[in-house]
């Protein structure tokens, strides 16, 4: 196993990406922040917490989204479906994705299937903490990147978190 990231890295990179964001949509209310779950979501909750802090007092539209019934293998594995969360339209609104890792690029291929189901967007742009670079089964790039790694086909990148791994820390696995 190697460290990615640390605990304490692993906080100044959220810090940075929440100021990204904000820096590119300082319209808030036209910008609608969303956790792909199951895992995407502890980096958004954080993510929409470190925006809070900085803006005290303003509304940050955010919501969670299950891609489950949208992946291209759901009738070759069994999947266990999450809870879908978006109480408002993304008509057009400037939609951030947020989820932990990017690798073949399927999830975020089929989070933009589930995405239009609540309306047409403007914009949509991504947001992931960790980029496996190279390793693209689809024209999908983020916007906003934690940290772009170089893995081959045998390793696995888990992210750790506190509320539900019981420690924060991204790590690079041997298999
Ligand atoms: O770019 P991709 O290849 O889609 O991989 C990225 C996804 O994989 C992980 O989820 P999970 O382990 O639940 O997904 P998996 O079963 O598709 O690996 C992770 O939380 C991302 O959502
Ligand atoms: O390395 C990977 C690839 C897909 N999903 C993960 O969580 N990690």
């Amino acid at each position: 196993m190697k460290s990615i990231l640390t605990e304490s890295q692993l906080a100044i990179t959220i810090k940075r990406l929440a100021h990204q964001i904000l820096e590119n949509n300082s319209e808030l209310a036209n910008t609608v922040l969303i956790g792909l779950q199951p895992r995407g979501i502890y980096l958004s909750d954080q993510l929409v917490d470190a925006i809070r802090k900085e803006f005290p007092g303003t509304q940050v539209h955010y919501g969670k989204l299950d891609i489950t019934f949208y992946r291209d293998d759901i009738r070759k594995e069994l999947h266990i479906a999450n809870q879908t969360d978006i109480p408002f339209s993304i008509e057009g609104k400037r939609v951030v994705l947020i989820d932990d890792v990017l690798y073949t690029g399927r999830t975020i291929r089929a989070a933009l299937d589930a995405l239009l189901d609540f309306g047409r967007p403007e914009k949509v742009e991504l947001c992931v903490l960790i980029d496996r670079r190279f390793s693209r089964q689809f024209p999908i790039q983020p916007d906003y990147v934690g940290k772009a790694i170089d893995s081959i086909v045998s390793q696995r990148v888990k992210v750790y978190w506190k509320k539900k791994d019981g420690r924060e820390e991204v790590a690079l696995l041997d298999y």
